[in-house]
């Protein structure tokens, strides 16, 4: 790792940094062949897959029944850790799920109400890690926003994570199978003899279970692209090297296609940064995932020339961990539209967010938190809005509609105002009219 100048990045370094895809172009023809061939196939493709991916000869695909047993069964150091993390998250979620309401405006009753959708599909990661996290994350949303039916979707194994089970319990899971990768999510858009067709898949995944929902989006409904983890670290001269450093090293170690940045105006502690990241790196379980992120084009230890280039570059990166460790940072937030998560000040490291502050850790990675927020009680709702006119409403805005149907050459919408002006005049006139 070496420190790069904002300022003499090349068009093509610029390009890999800020229209980073995490090597889901170069898979996007293998995925549309898996989810083709689970669509045709069903479990026979899941169980096949299973063993060329995931080298696991499955039994029961579904595997509900074992939650709760791992529930009882996990020791208690790592039941209660579930149990605080899964009371915060749902603690901050409660807090966003939005009233129903109904106001009155001169005779226009206005409002707006919501309603969870009915059949979800959650997927959990667990390939080279297990994520009872990511199980807490997709699932406690879910059911806050009042979902009835979770499908929840994990990668086999011969002994699946009994914390990822305990975790998909404690969340209130339905029903559990055990698929991964881009054949999980064809099986929840499509359905098979074994995992129900949901309305809406959410969740984080790997380039390959990425790709698969980006297939799939015109046939299911989906949150938005959450791949291989990303942090963007904004620092100035008050950082400490070895906190930003040890953030960079956390979320380079969840995927060699991971993308970690940190951005400072200062060149000393950029040079610090890294020499921190190589000091903390050898030895370390998982170094040739956390090498190979480093040395993604997506990833890097850039020195601006001011805080206003840094902050530029942030924009730009726009992040799924956005991480400021400066003096200013609340006046550098304001200054930065895009990112999924903010994190401030040198006590909030990102994985404190990753596991049990609260907010969700399924966020937009590929530069969509230009477009997309994370994951929330939101994306499990949807709105209908409510509207009732009394007749001196409807008179007050007749003219509106009538002239502007009329400019959209839409002669049966004015007609359909005009007839009730009629009527409510012709009522005005002669009270009797309308009740016979
Ligand atoms: N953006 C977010 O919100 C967020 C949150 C948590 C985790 N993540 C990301 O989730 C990912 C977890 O990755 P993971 O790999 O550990 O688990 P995963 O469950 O996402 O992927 C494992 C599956 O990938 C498939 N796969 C692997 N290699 C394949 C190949 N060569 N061909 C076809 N399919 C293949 C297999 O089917 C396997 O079951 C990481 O990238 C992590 O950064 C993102
Ligand atoms: N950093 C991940 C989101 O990109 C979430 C996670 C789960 N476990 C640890 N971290
Ligand atoms: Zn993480």
């Amino acid at each position: 790792m070496n420190v790069n100048a904002v300022a003499e990045l090349a068009p093509d370094e610029r390009r890999a940094l800020f229209d980073r895809d995490a090597g889901i172009a170069a898979i996007e023809s293998d995925v549309t062949a898996i989810v083709d061939r689970v669509r045709e196939e069903g479990d026979v493709a899941l169980r096949e897959y299973a063993e060329e991916f995931d080298d696991v000869t499955v039994g029961s695909l579904d595997i509900t029944d074992e939650a709760e047993r791992a529930y009882d069964e996990i020791d208690d150091n790592l039941r209660n850790p579930i149990e605080t993390a899964a009371a915060n998250i749902r603690e901050f979620h409660e807090r966003q799920v939005p009233d129903d309401w109904r106001e009155s405006f001169d005779g226009r009753e206005l409002g707006q109400r919501y309603r969870p959708i009915e059949r979800i599909g959650a997927y959990v990661p667990g390939g080279s890690a297990a994520y009872p996290s990511s199980a807490l994350m997709t699932v406690v949303p879910a059911k806050v926003a009042g979902v009835e039916q979770v499908a929840v979707t994990t990668p086999p194994a011969d002994e699946i994570n009994p914390a990822t089970l305990a975790a998909l319990h404690v969340a209130g899971a339905d029903a559990i199978y055990q698929v991964g990768g881009a054949q999980a999510i064809a099986a929840l858009a499509y359905g098979t003899e074994t995992v129900p067709r949901v309305q809406k898949i959410v969740g984080p995944g790997n380039r390959w279970v990425t790709a698969a929902k980006a297939a799939v989006r015109n046939d299911c409904e989906i949150d938005f692209l959450a791949g291989p983890s990303e942090i963007c670290v904004l620092a100035d001269e008050t950082a400490e090297p070895q906190f930003v450093a040890a953030d960079l090293l956390a979320q380079a170690e969840h995927d060699p296609n991971a993308s970690v940045v940190a951005v400072t105006d200062d060149e000393t502690l950029a040079g610090r940064i890294v020499a921190e990241v190589e000091d903390r790196l050898a030895g370390r379980e998982r170094e040739d995932t956390i090498r190979g992120a480093l040395e993604n084009d997506a990833s890097g230890v850039f020195h601006a020339r001011s805080m206003s280039e840094a902050v530029l570059f942030c924009e730009e990166y726009a992040a799924e961990h956005l991480s400021i460790q400066a003096a200013e940072d609340e006046a550098l937030l304001d200054r930065i539209a895009s990112a999924g998560s903010a994190f401030l000040g040198p006590h909030s490291p990102v994985a404190a967010g990753d596991y049990a502050a609260g907010p969700n850790h399924v966020l937009p990675t590929g530069g969509h938190a230009k477009i997309a927020g994370g994951l929330s009680v939101d994306s499990f709702l949807r709105s209908t809005t409510v509207q009732r006119l009394d007749a001196d409403a409807l008179d007050a805005i007749g003219d509106t509609v009538t002239t502007l149907a009329a400019a959209e050459g839409l002669e049966a919408h004015a007609e359909s105002v005009a007839l009730r002006l009629r009527e409510s005049e012709n009522a005005a006139r002669d009270p009797d009219r309308l009740r016979e």
